[in-house]
């Protein structure tokens, strides 16, 4: 039986999530005869180091005999073992040039590397991910930023609440005005969204009404791909054709634009998509979004005025749009955009337990007996080697 190892995160700042809580590993070590799990000191973890050793955990700077290793961001090529086998966030699929020295390091390190990020069912939908808990906070954020641009109430940041339980509580009696809000997207990201305005009273409607009528109480509109995106020449919407040929689709966001108060983007985005509006658009006069949480959170992507990332603290920037600059929030000339890339890390309890429990569902079983097709596809590199499928990413491994 492998023992597993839970690194303590190397980048700089220190993620405070977990691939395992205390309690699934546990649970783990309760139910799978001879497993044993150690886990490296790590201070800003969101569970403690005594958190883990009251659960049967080993609390121990020396991990060498682990044959598994599981982190979440990119492991510092320092501090890689050699020959072992690793799981976690590499970011070097793309090529993405932040992270060779870190390919080539795993390379002449033999190291096989097991990417949550292409973790794949048969169809392609990604199996774990942080998204749930990125639409939670970032649905909060949104609401939390239209609180404050007309104060009509008030919310208090995420991180201020000790778990997303605490978080909740703090609805009660929350009583929202009138508002007309958007949510994009189908994925993770888009049901932590739905979650918050289920949670916040905000009541669904089709879009055909969200942009016929008014409402006397809050309102979303969910839209997802069908909704959004139209085949120019056959007028019609195909996912898997949308996937694979994006660019020959038009966006059909546009007509929100003048009925929505807040938009939740949570969409897929890559630069052959269509955006959901342009800059121009913002200028028209009845342009009525105010505040943007731009969950998906791509740099001038499919919000044109994502002008980057703010931080967990200061999540909120006022966007001039005769300018198109940076600019104080909550003005009457600027739109509001809430972008930041780590908003699980706001919630890092709750979005460790919600990946922790993917990971035991899908991939830790077959993991411990051996393999499986899953594993295997998202496997970018076999004992320093990379794997047929990745083999497009010799040039960016070579060493
Ligand atoms: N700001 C943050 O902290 C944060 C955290 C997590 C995720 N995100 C971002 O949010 C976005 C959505 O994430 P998610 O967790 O909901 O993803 P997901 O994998 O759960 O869902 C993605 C959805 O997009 C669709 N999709 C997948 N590939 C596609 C393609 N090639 N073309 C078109 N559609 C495609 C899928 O059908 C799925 O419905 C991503 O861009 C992700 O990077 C941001």
């Amino acid at each position: 039986m492998p023992l597993i190892g839970l690194i303590k995160e190397g980048k700089v700042p220190a993620d405070n999530r977990v691939a395992l809580t205390p309690d699934q590993c546990k649970w783990l070590i309760k139910h799978i005869p001879g497993l044993h799990i150690i886990a490296e000191p790590a201070p800003n973890r969101c569970f403690s180091d005594d958190e883990y050793a009251a659960a049967g955990v080993t609390v121990s700077g020396d991990i060498s005999a682990c044959d598994l290793l599981l982190g979440i961001k990119e492991v510092p090529a320092t501090q890689l073992l050699t020959g072992k086998k690793y799981l976690f966030f590499s970011h070097t699929r793309k090529k993405q040039e932040a992270n060779r020295a870190l390919m080539q390091a795993m390379v002449r390190k033999n190291i096989t590397l097991i990417d949550y990020e292409c973790l794949e069912h048969d169809d392609g939908q990604r199996i774990i991910g942080f998204g749930f808990f990125a639409g939670i906070v970032g649905a909060h954020n949104g609401i939390m930023a239209y609180g404050k641009r007309t104060g009509l109430f008030n919310l208090d940041f995420v991180f201020r609440h000790h778990d997303y339980r605490e978080l909740i509580h703090t609805y009660f009696g929350l009583k929202l005005p009138n508002i007309k809000i958007a949510v994009t997207g189908s994925g993770r990201v888009a049901n932590g969204i739905v979650e918050i305005m289920n949670l916040m009273d905000v009541q669904e409607v089709e879009p055909g009404e969200y942009l016929q009528r008014n409402f006397n109480y809050p309102v979303y509109v969910h839209l997802k791909g069908q909704d959004l995106y139209i085949h120019r020449q056959t007028g019609t919407y195909q996912r898997d054709d949308f996937h694979a040929n994006p660019a020959a689709y038009d966006c059909l966001f546009k007509q929100y634009c003048t009925h929505t108060d807040i938009l939740m983007n949570g969409i897929y985005w890559d630069t052959s998509m269509p955006r959901l509006f342009e800059w121009e658009d913002m200028r028209a006069p009845d342009f009525r979004i105010k505040t943007i949480a731009d969950i998906t959170d791509d740099k001038g992507g499919s919000i044109p005025c994502n002008l980057g990332d703010a931080i967990i603290g200061d999540p909120v920037y006022g966007v001039n749009v005769q300018q198109r600059m940076k600019a104080a929030p909550y003005g009457d000339d600027v739109i509001d955009v809430m972008a930041v890339g780590n908003l699980p890390n706001e919630l890092p309890r709750d979005a460790s337990r919600y990946f922790g429990e993917q990971l035991m569902k899908y991939i830790l079983p077959d993991l411990l007996q051996g393999s499986s097709a899953v594993i295997d596809r998202a496997t970018i590199l076999s004992g320093g080697k990379l794997t047929p499928q990745f083999e497009y990413l010799a040039d960016y491994a070579a060493v």
